[in-house]
């Protein structure tokens, strides 16, 4: 009964270094990161602007590639894929969530939320796809365009679309970016409980520290560094930390 199970990593990046341009107009966006993010859990991202969230989060994704050091999902070695097989990869096993919903505005609801599976030519787990519906609560816009809904409503589609593959990780950008306060609440209770209820992975870059404060955990970056963890994170004490961090030195 006393058997513990090291957790299970979902996707880390070790070393990571990213390098954008040559020369006098190189950029340094990630300087030797390694951050693991487990698997059955929601983690976000935070950092002033220009930290290197959404270079992380690109490059832990397989989106972009380090210039030095390694990303992972599972254990598999991005760096080891050919580009077909990290498009397989990407398909198969991350899903992505976008501050713009990034819907196909002539598919309904229900097209939109099974097109990663439709691309793949499978028909994915039934049982969990109508699962998603109800966490998303969107069993009465199934047959709607996304036209005809809400933003929020527009965000919990490309929730349900992300998670519908039973991806290993879902990675979200800025993803309530684009809605008012309450469907950003919304969404961020979504993404929570989608965490929680089936063991999925969520990874969120965000810079709000109210959103921040949904996950299980935060890692802080500056200067394309990891420079904190906080477990349990709350919005006050989140807040005091980026305060700390934008500082300038
Ligand atoms: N394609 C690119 N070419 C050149 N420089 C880039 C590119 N993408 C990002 N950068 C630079 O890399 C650094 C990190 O950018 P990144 O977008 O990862 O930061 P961020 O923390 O996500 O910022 P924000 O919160 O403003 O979105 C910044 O200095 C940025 O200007």
């Amino acid at each position: 009964m006393t058997t513990m199970t090291a957790a299970r990593t979902a996707a880390r990046v070790v070393d990571a270094v990213k390098v954008y341009g040559a020369g006098d107009t190189a950029v340094r966006a990630l300087d030797g990161v390694s951050v693991d993010f487990p698997a059955g859990r929601f983690t976000a991202i935070m950092g002033p602007s220009g930290s290197g969230k959404s270079t992380l989060t690109h490059c832990a994704a397989g989106l972009d590639t380090l210039t030095s050091g390694s990303a992972w999902i599972g254990g598999t070695d991005l760096s080891s894929l050919d580009d077909r097989r990290l498009t397989l990869l990407r398909r198969d096993r991350v899903g992505f969530v976008f501050q713009a919903f990034n819907l196909v505005p002539t598919l309904t609801v229900a097209e939109n939320i099974t097109l990663p599976l439709d691309l793949a030519g499978t028909r994915g787990d039934q049982e969990w796809i109508d699962a998603l519906i109800d966490v998303v609560g969107l069993r009465d816009r199934l047959h709607h365009r996304p036209a005809e809904l809400s933003g929020g409503q527009q965000q919990r589609v490309a929730v349900a679309r992300a998670f519908a593959g039973r991806p290993d990780v879902v990675f979200a950008d800025e993803p309530t970016g684009n809605l008012d306060s309450r469907s950003g609440e919304e969404v961020l209770g979504l993404l929570g409980r989608t965490v929680r209820h089936t063991a999925r992975t969520v990874v969120m870059v965000t810079h709000d520290p109210v959103a921040a404060a949904h996950a299980d955990e935060v890692v802080f970056l500056a200067d394309g560094r990891l420079v904190d963890r906080m477990e349990s994170p709350t919005p006050e004490r989140i807040l005091d930390r980026m305060k700390a961090l934008e500082v300038p030195s």
